[in-house]
């Protein structure tokens, strides 16, 4: 089948459906009419959407921790302890990387060594080895709303058993969970595989149940210039309109500066919105995510707690409606519940602090908003011109000619050439533009706010800055000074 951005008909979905859920056992568990009657009996206090959107009305910021483990009595476990003793407002189940890979044998025998050991031998919670009865018992034990989170190319049966097993929002996308993540997948591939996911949303909400979808923001978690993230989320979340989904959480990775950080939230929100309405999909309700700080962690958790605490302000002083929570152990690997909940529970501490607090229309912030929605529209006006009209076919063109481009992206399909630095104040810019297709004036703006940099360090703009901005932040700083 020839990639478009068209609604996936009937006819060749069921056809796929039948091939995905015969890719592993637990697959012939999956009824949809059964599965959509038993999402209608989850409470309503337990729908993700409908959480969001109620604190996004109120202008609170939710939090959520990422967590996993192998046996699913553990990891309901987790996740009780997280609602209970973190405060979680929202609840994960992070999947392992065996499962991101379709490599459920390998799963399977993660679960067995974890039963022999004692100790979870996955990093992640593997819900297609488990299957939907299992992902019921895990769901239906908890008081708040859960969401899979995950970095799957190839997503298909993880969306029909998570969906099945009682979740009710889905985290990817076609590019956010290939490019940041992959070598050699074929981007096509991903996308149209992403557009089953979101077929499949699509039909729960055409028979009347509403799954929250969210495309991974933070992508590499490397300096990613806000333009960058926001095309990103921008194509995903019309891509996956266009297959009937109506709940979308668009999100974006810290970055370091506090005025970039909320004006990349405010700037998101609001080209998500028209780019849905310009696009003719009204009827998508729309929420953001900020992902506390993406990138290296100090080892010492008082220093630790230093960082999260900061992403947890800008989050609410973005006015973000969720925050993911990073933990005192990110540095280490997968964290203690212990670890996890103290995390959850600083971040709410701030949250609340400084819930009354607001920067989003601060004139500095409108500025650097203003700056973010031009460089994304010419990213995403040049996405449409290469496609002729077509998103799809406009996306893959466009990561050919490197107009769309993200760095530090393993991906082949990646063109690479984008170079993000640091200015005087942290904020990312662009070093080099690669192909692109930023207007002059938006180029020269980079280009000065660079110069400024080099006039304060007495040298030259150059690469250095870029390496020197990657290894700050082992020393603790942001900006790499010379
Ligand atoms: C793209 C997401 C990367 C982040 O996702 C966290 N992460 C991954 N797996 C787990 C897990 N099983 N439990 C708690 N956090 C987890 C890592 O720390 C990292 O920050």
């Amino acid at each position: 089948m020839e990639l478009r951005n068209k609604r996936i008909d009937n006819d060749t979905f069921y056809k796929e459906r039948k091939e995905v859920l015969a890719s592993w056992p637990t697959g012939k568990d999956v009824n949809f009419e059964e599965a959509v009657e038993f999402q209608k009996s989850i409470p309503e206090e337990k729908i993700f959407g409908r959480k969001l959107a109620q604190a996004d009305a109120e202008g609170r910021t939710l939090i959520q921790p990422r967590a996993g483990v192998a046996l699913y009595t553990e990891h309901i476990r987790l996740l009780q302890f997280l609602e209970e003793e973190g405060g979680a407002d929202l609840l994960p189940s992070t999947v392992d990387s065996y499962t991101r890979l379709n490599r459920y044998h390998e799963a399977e025998n993660g679960i067995i060594k974890s039963k022999e050991s004692g100790r979870s031998m996955l990093n992640g919670f593997p819900i297609v080895n488990y299957g939907t009865k299992i992902c019921r018992t895990v769901t239906s034990a908890l008081k708040n709303p859960v969401q899979v989170r995950h970095g799957t190319p190839d997503a298909r049966l993880l969306t029909e058993i998570s969906i099945a097993g009682g979740f009710t929002s889905y985290e990817g996308g076609g590019i956010s969970y290939n490019i940041p993540y992959s070598k050699n997948f074929s981007l096509e591939k991903t996308i149209m595989y992403w557009q089953y996911t979101d077929r499949l949303v699509g039909m729960y909400e055409e028979a009347g149940v509403s799954i929250n979808r969210e495309p991974f923001g933070p992508l590499t978690g490397t300096l990613i210039p806000p333009c960058i993230s926001s095309a990103v989320a921008v194509i995903e979340t019309l891509l996956a309109a266009e297959q009937g989904v109506k709940d979308i959480t668009v999100g974006y990775g810290q970055c370091g500066n506090v005025i970039q950080d909320v004006a990349a939230i405010r700037s998101l929100r609001e080209l998500t919105n028209s780019y849905l309405k310009e696009y003719g999909y009204d009827d998508v309700r729309v929420t953001t995510v900020f992902h506390q700080w993406m990138g290296g962690f100090p080892q010492d958790e008082a220093k630790a707690f230093g960082v999260i605490s900061w992403g947890s302000a800008t989050a609410a002083l973005a006015k973000a409606t969720k925050v993911i929570v990073k933990t005192p152990h990110e540095a280490m690997g997968v964290p203690t519940k212990e670890a996890n909940a103290a995390g959850l529970r600083a971040t709410k501490q701030v949250i609340s602090m400084l819930r009354d607090q607001s920067l989003v229309d601060i004139p500095v912030v409108e500025q650097e908003s203003d700056i973010i929605v031009r460089e994304t529209k010419c990213i995403l006006d040049k996405v449409f011109e290469l496609g002729k009209g077509d998103l799809a076919v406009g996306t893959v063109a466009a990561f050919e000619a490197g107009v769309l481009d993200i760095p530090f992206a393993p991906s082949r399909y990646n063109a690479g050439k984008v170079l993000p630095a640091r200015d005087d104040n942290g904020a990312v810019r662009i070093l080099d533009t690669g192909h692109l297709p930023f207007t002059e004036d938006l180029k020269a703006f980079h280009r000065e706010k660079l110069e400024e940099r080099s006039r304060f360090e007495h040298r030259p703009v150059s690469f250095q800055m870029v390496i020197d901005d990657v290894y700050a932040i082992g020393k603790g700083f942001l900006v790499g000074r010379p």
